[in-house]
């Protein structure tokens, strides 16, 4: 399997525009049994790759959509242990990306966490509230895998900081694009697509604009600038509102921008 990178890379030297979903573990009608059926619609809709969030009962980037996506899969008993186990029968040619605050990972136990995810197609982590300053916690662990730590970078990170987070990026660039927590409803900055496009001159992986993206007009736009986006809580909304034709036909014209 390549990895994140090569697999992205792979998609953007075919002029496609790169569409992650991101969804969360375990909030499917029969709980994380679900989630195989999950993975599967969205491989067969177009995703480029696709992010699994795991629940926490703290989730502080998130606004209210995905708190309640985590909340309803906390109830319906997923653990982390639950989801590995279901990560492990997975077949797929996708990478998969665990999106998770520290807590739920350190709790398990940081290698065991890393080496669980060997020999499954967990490609790459994003981990929100761990700083750069603080990435020896999990980096270590991951030098003898596949697995790519991705930068996220904030609107507030100045050039520096944006210089010194994509340096060396095994993944792709996650570029946030509000300062704000996840979900739909935030005014994108005026000089958004700018500051993207800037962004994106600094490092030669590929970049993805994410962070209120739920419209076919809102990927033409990043699109512009970066090589795709995130798409979060428009997803995680329509999947658990049963609106999957609509959600399917999303994913397909996003991606064939
Ligand atoms: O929901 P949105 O606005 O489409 O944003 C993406 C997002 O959901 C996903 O990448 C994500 C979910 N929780 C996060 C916490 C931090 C950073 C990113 C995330």
């Amino acid at each position: 399997m390549k990895t994140l990178r090569q697999h992205l890379e792979m998609l953007k030297a075919a002029n496609k525009t790169l569409v992650v979903p991101y969804i969360m573990a375990g909030d499917h009608a029969n709980g994380i049994a679900g989630l195989p059926e999950t993975l599967d619609f969205l491989v067969t809709n177009g995703a480029s790759a696709i992010e699994i969030g795991l629940p926490f009962s703290d989730p502080v980037a998130d606004g209210p959509v995905i708190e309640l996506a985590g909340i309803r899969a906390l109830k319906n008993g997923t653990t982390l242990t639950k989801v590995i186990e279901t990560l492990k029968t997975i077949k797929t040619n996708v990478p998969l990306v665990i999106m998770s605050y520290f807590n739920p990972i350190y709790k398990y136990g940081i290698e065991k966490f890393v080496n669980d995810l060997k020999n499954t197609p967990v490609k790459g982590l994003i981990l929100p509230d761990v700083p750069r300053e603080h990435e020896n916690m999990i980096a270590p662990f991951l030098v003898d895998t596949d697995i790519a730590l991705v930068p996220l970078v904030t609107l507030t990170s100045t050039p520096e900081r944006q210089a010194e987070l994509v340096k060396d990026a095994q993944g792709f660039i996650y570029a946030v694009t509000v300062n704000g927590v996840t979900g739909a409803g935030h005014d994108y900055r005026a000089d958004l697509n700018q500051h993207l496009a800037k962004l994106a001159e600094l490092s030669d992986a590929p970049v993805l604009a994410g962070f209120g993206v739920s419209s076919i007009a809102h990927v033409e736009n990043f699109r512009q600038a970066v090589d795709g986006v995130i798409v979060g809580s428009y997803i995680v909304k329509g999947l658990h509102e049963g609106k999957t034709a609509e959600m399917a036909e999303f994913l397909q014209k996003a991606s064939q921008i």
